[in-house]
């Protein structure tokens, strides 16, 4: 697909000076995830020549005392993390708009963007709790954000700011207005992790850049398509955070929804980044709000001797939050009228997997029977994004033999085997890369939000007035009983008699 818009030129200045600062840098996303997708971008050479980064946080901290904390989380050569650590500084400061710190922070940047005749670059990612944006964004608004008019025309301001993006429909429109009067849409990177992972990216290349699939992918030939998340533990002492949004928030409206809108949107116009959230959005805006008989919601309790999602000391008492949901959504256009998409997240089951599967209509002729064993399977089409990237189209095949059998086998690209030498980037490392080129693609625009949420509202409000009691399944287990009638009921015939022979790589995965 060609770029049709003249105005988006996603290389980085060689000359330019960047300035990341990472707001929050005390915390456990700065340390897990901001600072390592950091250095891997530094030990691959992708941060500029000129690259410095400052953490900020209100903990009193020197910059040795950063670089110990970060030093465990940092993965490589010893000679090469010390070299990056002595990129990164540090600014103790409150968060408050008017607090000294901001200043400071604009002095450490201001020094380093000595040369106006260079761009300059300015990343500020926000690792912090979501109620605390307002207030940082004003303060950096305020101090930081003025390039001076004498700068370079290629300089740039950007914010990184992390999910959840409001509780609501109307608290996230409320802060997209707040974030909205202090930085434009595009100087806004709203990340939602998922959207780098590699599979998602490749949904959207695979889909358009492959004829192949132009002709099933619709409601003629897909009975239904399942997005599953599974997680094998539970909220593990982050349950006091999770309590307030469920799974739902946690999982299903941001990440789960993304890679909807990444399966069911029409072809854009262009690459443009523009031009790919528009069709998102689009078909987003095709779906109705959910309904409460759409949904299966459950909680874990005590099994496989791991304690219930009640007995986590950071849960309150008698919590109705959900911490499984399958959700029933339609998507009323041309394309997908009739089609099934369930989306469905839990913590606490029988595996960790995040996998997509659409599932065919059954072949209306079946020409190998009326013995034939595989005249009723469906082919599935799958894509797992995680463990162990793959994407596999399960069909009948003539087993191999003298006799006219035939069996369920499978078309199967399985990253290990095929890119086995290949360095999978972590998803940050690739949103960050992205915020500094200038490409918003994968981040979330403010109208997807506003769609995203528009379909989850109505249903969370139901959940948080507390209306609906969530079905109990045990730890370990796949989720609430009945939820195999429930996806039963949206189509999903489960392929019995399909037996994979994984090779000694995927195996491993497995
Ligand atoms: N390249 C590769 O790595 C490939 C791997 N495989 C592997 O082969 C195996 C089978 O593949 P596939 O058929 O695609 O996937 P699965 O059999 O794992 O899952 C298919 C569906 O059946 C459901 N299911 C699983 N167990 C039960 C059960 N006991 N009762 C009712 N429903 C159930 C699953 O839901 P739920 O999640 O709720 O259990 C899922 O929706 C998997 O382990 C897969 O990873 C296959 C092909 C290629
Ligand atoms: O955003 C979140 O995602 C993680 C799962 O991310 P993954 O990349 O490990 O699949 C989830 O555990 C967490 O609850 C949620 O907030």
């Amino acid at each position: 697909m060609a770029s049709l818009r003249d105005d988006w030129d996603c290389k980085i200045p060689p000359d330019i000076t960047l300035s990341i600062v990472v707001l929050g840098a005390s915390g456990d996303l700065a340390k897990k995830k901001t600072f390592p997708a950091l250095f891997a971008l530094y030990k691959q050479g992708f941060l500029p020549r000129a690259t410095q980064i400052i953490g900020y946080a209100r903990t009193a901290l020197t910059a040795e005392a950063l670089h110990e904390r970060l030093r465990q989380y940092l993965k490589g050569e010893e000679e090469e993390i010390a070299r990056f650590l002595k990129l990164c500084f540090y600014v103790q400061g409150e968060y408050v708009p008017d607090a000294p710190g901001y200043r400071e922070l604009a002095r450490h940047v201001e020094e380093w963007e000595a040369q106006p005749a260079s761009p300059a670059g300015r990343l500020f990612y926000l690792a912090l709790p979501p109620y605390v944006y307002p207030e940082v964004c004003q303060g950096l608004s305020r101090e930081c954000s003025d390039l001076g008019p004498s700068r370079n025309a290629a300089s740039w301001v950007r914010a990184i700011v992390e999910k959840p993006f409001g509780n609501d429909l109307e608290s996230s429109e409320a802060l997209c207005e707040q974030l909205g009067a202090l930085f434009p849409e595009n100087q806004l990177y709203r990340i939602d992790h998922y959207l780098g992972k590699e599979l998602s990216q490749n949904l959207l290349v695979m889909r358009w850049a492959n004829p192949i699939f132009g002709a099933w992918w619709n409601r003629h030939y897909v009975n239904n398509v399942q997005i599953s998340f599974k997680e094998d533990f539970g909220t593990q002492g982050r349950g006091g955070y999770f309590d307030s949004y469920g799974i739902i928030r946690d999982v299903i409206q941001n990440h789960l929804t993304q890679l909807l809108a990444l399966i069911a949107m029409e072809c854009p116009v262009s690459n443009h980044p523009d031009d790919i959230r528009d069709e998102k959005c689009k078909v987003l805006r095709c779906i109705a709000p959910l309904n409460l008989q759409d949904v299966v919601l459950g909680q874990y309790v005590a099994g496989n001797d791991q304690p219930g999602y009640l007995e986590d000391p950071t849960v309150p008492e008698g919590s109705r939050a959900p911490t499984y949901a399958a959700c029933r959504l339609a998507i009323n256009n041309e394309r997908w009228a009739g089609v099934p998409f369930v989306l469905r997240a839990g913590k606490a089951l029988n595996e960790r997997s995040v996998v997509v599967r659409m599932q065919l209509h059954e072949n209306p002729v079946p020409l190998f029977g009326p013995h034939g064993t595989h005249q009723n399977m469906r082919n599935e089409f799958v894509m797992r994004l995680q463990p162990g990237e793959a994407i596999y189209a399960k069909m009948v095949v003539k087993k191999p033999g003298l006799e006219m059998d035939t069996e369920m086998s499978e078309l199967d690209l399985s990253y290990g085997e095929r890119y086995a030498d290949v360095k999978i980037p972590d998803a940050y490392e690739r949103l960050i890369l992205d915020c500094i080129r200038g490409d918003q693609q994968h981040f979330v625009r403010r109208d997807e939000l506003r769609a995203a949420w528009s379909i989850f509202t109505p249903v969370l409000h139901a959940i948080d007035r507390g209306e609906v009691q969530p079905e109990p399944y045990e730890y370990g287990s796949r989720g609430p009983p009945s939820q195999d009638a429930f996806l039963a009921a949206a189509g999903y015939k489960r392929t019995a008699r399909y037996t994979w022979k994984p090779s000694k790589s995927s195996e491993a995965i497995a």
